[in-house]
């Protein structure tokens, strides 16, 4: 009887070409998705070294950080419009797909790998980008690279890698009312901390996940990286299958049936022992607010702004001044007492279709309230269509929020929609790091529904208290 392993063993094992005691392992990959802002250098590094691109086939590109959310056919920023032709041009040299800013396929690389089917269970997956542990929700070992590495893997579709550590994260319970995946991995991370699953590969496990559609799976593994976990994932079940069936890029028919079969084996055995466990009960899971500058300050929405006094060292009163300092916030206030100036329902972490339904619901026949911007940014034009074909888009408008073209937009600041000096913004992203909206901008990461309640009181509000509010 062989010794039940975790599917993180599995993937390891079935995608090692080289392992020597003490050193590093050499791991195939199976997928590269690249994006336009840490692809430049690896390319060069290519040219430079007369190298071609070992298995294009194997590799997907798209633009996403750069680009803009309206106007996107006459692209004023100079810099974006350099780095949106240098992938394209990279990609033509090459001969990598990539879906521009004309493909029906553009959109946030984390969102479409998995709506093309690309995201497959047991699959290797690599990205110059943290948020690359999204596609871990398919039972995928996926996890951000530096520019090196991409370079790497581009030349030789393998990459040296230091085993991780497992750590078993178990979701027990079932889900309260107006309580979201998103609110579940900004309660693990308050409880833990960002540091928690460093030098780990977390699996999510639980009746709770088991509970949880793909797009909410997502959601969950997007963050791991806040967690400051290698990869996050979750075991595939039929959940994954019936999402994954009929995808463009995964096969139909028997060849699917027989992959379904290899999926299933890759499940984490009975028994199986993780190098480390944590746990949360979801019955202790509310909606959820951060009130500072990194995804662990965060608070149930019927709670308010801890005092520096609550820190159990020194330090840890600092982080707690220096960010309330940041965020112009008072220990005591009451997350219900916060005012919002802008409002962002995007991003890797919370712009699929689920997510802008879960929005749309509360934004339904309300008025964005007076001093708010409010804005909905599809994670992909896919995304959008299909928005736009369920009438969630004439919703939004009505309600009085921007409707967009997809992109990364307001997550971050590397594109024309950012938050303004001092401002505050209810944003459903998954950094509120010191300027990351922009500069003095105010991040509070929430859910979607808890976003779309903001935009129509002004402030954020317990959502268990809407009827639209759903278990
Ligand atoms: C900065 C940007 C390229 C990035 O996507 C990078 C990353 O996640 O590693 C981010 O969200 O911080
Ligand atoms: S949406 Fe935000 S977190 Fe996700 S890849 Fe883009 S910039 Fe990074």
């Amino acid at each position: 009887m062989t010794q039940p392993k975790t599917i993180i063993e599995k993937i390891w094992e079935n995608h090692m070409v080289h392992s020597e005691p003490g050193k590093p392992d050499l791991l195939y990959i199976d997928l590269q998705m690249v994006h336009e802002v840490t692809s430049p250098q690896a390319f060069e590094g290519l040219r430079l070294s007369g190298r071609k691109v070992r298995r294009p086939d194997l590799t997907f590109a798209t633009m996403d950080h750069n680009v803009p959310t309206e106007n996107r056919e006459s692209i004023t920023d100079a810099v974006a419009k350099k780095q949106m032709e240098t992938l394209s041009n990279n990609c033509k040299e090459f001969g990598i797909e990539v879906a521009d800013l004309d493909s029906p396929n553009n959109g946030i690389v984390h969102i479409i790998g998995p709506e093309l089917g690309l995201t497959q269970p047991g699959k290797t997956i690599v990205c110059g980008d943290s948020h690359t542990s999204t596609h871990g929700a398919f039972g995928a070992l996926a996890f951000g690279i530096g520019t090196s590495e991409v370079e790497h893997t581009l030349a030789t579709q393998t990459l040296w890698q230091s085993k991780p550590k497992t750590m078993e994260v178990r979701v027990n319970g079932r889900l309260s009312k107006g309580v979201t995946a998103k609110d579940i991995i900004l309660a693990i991370i308050a409880k833990y901390g960002v540091d928690f699953g460093t030098g780990h590969v977390l699996e999510y496990t639980g009746e709770a996940i088991s509970g949880l559609t793909m797009e909410e799976r997502m959601t969950i593994c997007n963050m791991s990286i806040e967690a400051g976990a290698r990869a996050g994932l979750i075991s595939p079940d039929q959940v994954t299958f019936d999402y994954l069936e009929g995808r463009e890029k995964v096969p139909s028919g028997e060849a699917f049936e027989r992959k379904v079969e290899e999926w299933k084996a890759l499940a984490t055995d009975e028994g199986a022992q993780y190098d480390a466990v944590v746990e949360i009960d979801s019955s202790e899971i509310e909606p959820m607010v951060t009130w500072g500058t990194n995804p662990s300050q965060g608070v149930g929405v019927g709670g308010s702004v801890p005092s520096p006094e609550e820190a159990d060292s020194s330090a840890g009163r600092k982080a707690i001044e220096q960010s309330l300092e940041y965020m112009d916030l008072k220990p005591g206030t009451k997350m219900t007492d916060v005012s919002i100036q802008h409002v962002f329902i995007g991003s890797c972490t919370n712009a699929r279709i689920s997510d802008l339904r879960e929005a749309a619901k509360v934004a339904e026949g309300r008025k964005v309230a007076d001093g708010v911007r409010a804005m909905v940014v599809p994670g992909s034009q896919k995304v959008k269509l299909q928005a736009e074909k369920e009438g969630l888009d004439k919703i939004f408008m009505e309600a009085g929020f921007d409707w967009r073209q997809s992109g990364c937009s307001m997550c971050l600041s590397m594109n024309p929609d950012f938050v303004p000096e001092g401002e505050r913004c209810a944003s459903t992203s998954n950094r509120n790091f010191e300027g990351r909206q922009g500069k003095g901008a105010r991040t509070h990461l929430v859910s979607p529904a808890m976003a779309a309640a903001a935009a129509v009181n002004g402030k954020f509000v317990d959502i268990r208290e809407m009827e639209e509010a759903t278990v």
